[in-house]
């Protein structure tokens, strides 16, 4: 049967070969079709055998760009595009000769321009500016435009395009591309391959990219928060310039204090491990605005060059579980801050508020004080320790809590304590947070920031000890601290005028300020401490004292009434003026230190000047008003007094009045009597008695004339 079959396919091939052999121009183009099917298959064979050696023997890598090595790697490209690169080897071919870019494609070494880039004009958010100068082959300087005008260009590949680039005798392909795969998170990938080469050359790479960027960031803070798909991972949102340590102002050793506490509690990993506790640290800084909090805490991250990873807990896609990802994610030795912790469920309560019969409303409306049991409950799901943590507890922390209770924070009584409840309202929960920082895959080495202007609407199981270890208050500046101030504002002096002489200004150090570390009381213009090369004018004396004139503005200060913030506001009006600052601060604090906005654009003489005509006018007012009240009042008094003689004569008459009537019905009584005896006694005697009524009668309406003529007069 089977010998039938192919007997008889045979036998249908040959009858159409033998057909087609009839037909020629068929037959031939049959036959380079065969050819050309043939040639492409072995194209496509010697595609995929090249393809799966080649793959088999190239190294790949990436990185998303959720992760910190993206931005390492992306500034290491930025600097190794052929057109701005340093390499020496790189630097002395040019990248658009016609031989450069034909060699280049037969043996790719990366040394051609590349023909597909992205340009940028601007710094990248969050990254630092990787921008050439076509000029002064530099980088970070202005590439186009003047002096004055100056324009940074960055330049990479564009996304999806392959960069060559060679790094310690191997050559590297890198390039970013998108990530179309919903399974990862990051929304760009850096990729990077090389052929025959070890994860070694990766490695070595990275730690390159790293120090040279390590390097361009130096004298700064990365602050990195929750972006992203669902703002679920930690991106580099900003990098900031260092804060000088002494900028902070501190009343007594407050600073310092916090800082070898800091310091320790890094120092002592071992420690914690050996007992088994977590090893993190919380701070609690509560106080009026604008006292210095956030200003500390960047501070203390310049000082200990540590990352800022900002939390904000109102965000509205936070929720339990994001939280829990995003502190399992932040990396140890760094600052984890939650800015206005009060605040993030401060909306929430007011929902819960709407929905009656919530469970919650009625714990969260519980006075502070009593507040403390409601919470107790979720405080009794932390974990062991807590208990160990609180007997290590800050040196500052039983200070500043019975500090708490002073009226230094504001504490409204109406405002209710804020507790975090059900879940039905809210994404995320007070049990969520405290899960999420006491999670076992919490990262550990971690410095846990709080800061807040109510203390009092913190729920205690969150600001219990193990989770707020430290509690600092800030209040309003005293008279040190306007006094450091003054010093510190005043210490750098340097015109910004370019043609004016640079000079620099010192302050004495003062007790409590022991860093601000300057000579002589005086200004030192043109003794420069910081930048001495800078110096290139004669040395011009000022006239005063700086020290004096800073305890001159301390003086006007009333003491824990005015914020750092509002005397730096204040300070700001007289930039290069210290004299002038000192002496119209009593001004500025009688006239309410300038409540409202702080500086105004006018300038500061003429500014106090207005201040000063304002203040003479309130006064003449005050004076013109005083004077009008008082007339008024003796015009008043005067009418008064009138009405009341009035009135007694309106009495009296109403007196008299009714005497006469009394007397004349008297008389009438007695004439009636009179008129019994008359008729007894005889007629003679009666028209003596009638003259006399007569009389008595002429005589009372005489007296009502009387009244009524005075009566007239008077009105
Ligand atoms: N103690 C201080 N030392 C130096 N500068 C201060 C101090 N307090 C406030 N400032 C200045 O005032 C401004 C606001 O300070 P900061 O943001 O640190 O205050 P805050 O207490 O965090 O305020 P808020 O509670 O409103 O967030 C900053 O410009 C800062 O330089």
């Amino acid at each position: 049967m089977l010998l039938w079959i192919f007997h008889y396919i045979h036998n249908l091939f040959a009858t159409l070969i033998n057909s087609l052999k009839t037909n020629p121009t068929i037959y031939d183009g049959l036959k380079v079709i065969l050819a050309g099917a043939f040639f492409e298959a072995s194209r496509r064979l010697s595609y995929y055998v090249t393809d799966v050696i080649s793959n088999s023997l190239t190294l790949k890598a990436r990185i998303g760009d959720n992760d910190e090595a993206f931005d390492w790697l992306h500034h290491y490209l930025s600097t190794h595009v052929p057109i701005q690169s340093s390499d020496s080897l790189i630097s002395k071919i040019d990248p658009y000769a016609l031989r450069t870019i034909i060699w280049d494609s037969i043996w790719p070494s990366g040394v051609a321009a590349p023909r597909d880039v992205q340009m940028a004009t601007r710094k990248p958010r969050g990254r630092w500016w990787y921008g050439w100068s076509s000029d002064s082959g530099k980088w970070g300087e202005d590439v186009l435009g003047s002096h004055k005008n100056k324009i940074k260009v960055s330049i990479v590949p564009t996304i999806g395009k392959m960069q060559l680039v060679r790094f310690q005798g191997v050559t590297i392909k890198m390039g970013i591309i998108k990530n179309d795969n919903w399974a990862f998170d990051s929304d760009k990938w850096f990729v990077m391959s090389t052929f025959l080469g070890t994860h070694k050359t990766f490695t070595n790479l990275l730690n390159h990219a790293h120090v040279q960027y390590q390097a361009l960031s130096s004298g700064s803070t990365a602050i990195y928060s929750p972006k992203g798909r669902d703002e679920a991972a930690w991106y580099r949102s900003n990098t900031r310039p260092s804060r000088p340590w002494s900028s902070v102002v501190l009343p007594g050793n407050t600073k310092e204090e916090l800082l070898s506490d800091m310091q320790e509690f890094l120092r002592e990993r071992e420690f914690y491990k050996q007992r088994g506790l977590p090893w993190r640290r919380g701070y609690l800084f509560y106080g009026v605005p604008g006292s210095g909090k956030s200003s500390l805490i960047a501070a203390l991250a310049s000082k200990l060059q540590l990352d800022i990873y900002a939390i904000n807990l109102g965000g509205k896609n936070l929720d339990d579980d994001k939280l829990h990802g995003l502190l399992q994610a932040c990396p140890g030795n760094c600052i984890l801050l939650m800015e206005d912790i009060d605040c993030a469920f401060t909306k929430r309560k007011d929902k819960r508020k709407k929905k009656k019969g919530d469970s919650s409303i009625s714990s969260s409306s519980s006075s502070s004080s009593s507040s403390s049991s409601s919470s107790s409950d979720s405080d009794s799901r932390s974990d062991s320790n807590s208990d160990s943590d609180s007997s290590d507890s800050s040196k500052f922390s039983k200070k500043k809590k019975r500090k708490s209770k002073k009226a230094a924070t504001p504490v409204p009584k109406s405002v209710p304590r804020i507790s975090f409840g059900s879940s039905t309202d809210t994404r995320l929960t007070l049990s969520g947070l405290l899960n999420a920082l006491d999670g076992v895959a919490s990262s550990e080495g971690r410095l846990l920031f709080y800061t807040t202007n109510w203390v009092d609407k913190i729920d205690p199981a969150l600001s219990r000890p193990g989770r707020c270890d430290v509690w600092i208050e800030f209040c309003n500046a005293t008279k040190v601290q306007a006094k450091d101030v003054f010093l510190q504002f005043y210490k750098i002096f340097e015109p910004i005028n370019d043609e004016s002489p640079i000079s620099t200004g010192s302050a004495t150090p003062t007790e409590s300020n022991p860093d601000t570390n300057l000579s002589n009381g005086k200004f030192d213009q043109g003794l420069s401490l910081d930048k001495p090369e800078s110096i290139g004018s004669p040395s011009i004396s000022p006239s005063y004292d700086i020290s004096i004139l800073a305890s001159q503005f301390a003086e006007a200060i009333p003491e824990n009434q005015v914020s750092v913030s509002a005397i730096q506001g204040y300070l700001m009006r007289f930039k290069r003026k210290p004299e002038e600052a000192a002496s119209n601060a009593k001004l500025w604090v009688d006239n309410g230190c300038g409540r409202g906005p702080t500086l105004t654009f006018s300038k500061a003489g003429s500014e106090m000047r207005q201040l000063k005509e304002k203040k003479h006018k309130k006064v003449d007012e005050k004076k013109h008003q005083k004077a009008k009240k008082d007339r008024n009042a003796n015009d008043d008094k005067k009418k008064d007094k009138k009405k009341d003689k009035k009135d007694k004569k309106g009495k009296k008459s109403k007196k008299d009045k009714e005497d006469e009537d009394k007397k004349d019905k008297k008389k009438n009584e007695k004439d009636k009597k009179d008129k019994v005896d008359k008729q007894t006694n005889g007629s003679e005697a009666s028209d003596e008695k009638d003259d006399m009524v007569t009389n008595g009668k002429e005589e009372k309406n005489n007296g009502h004339a009387e009244i009524e003529d005075e009566k007239l007069n008077g009105d």
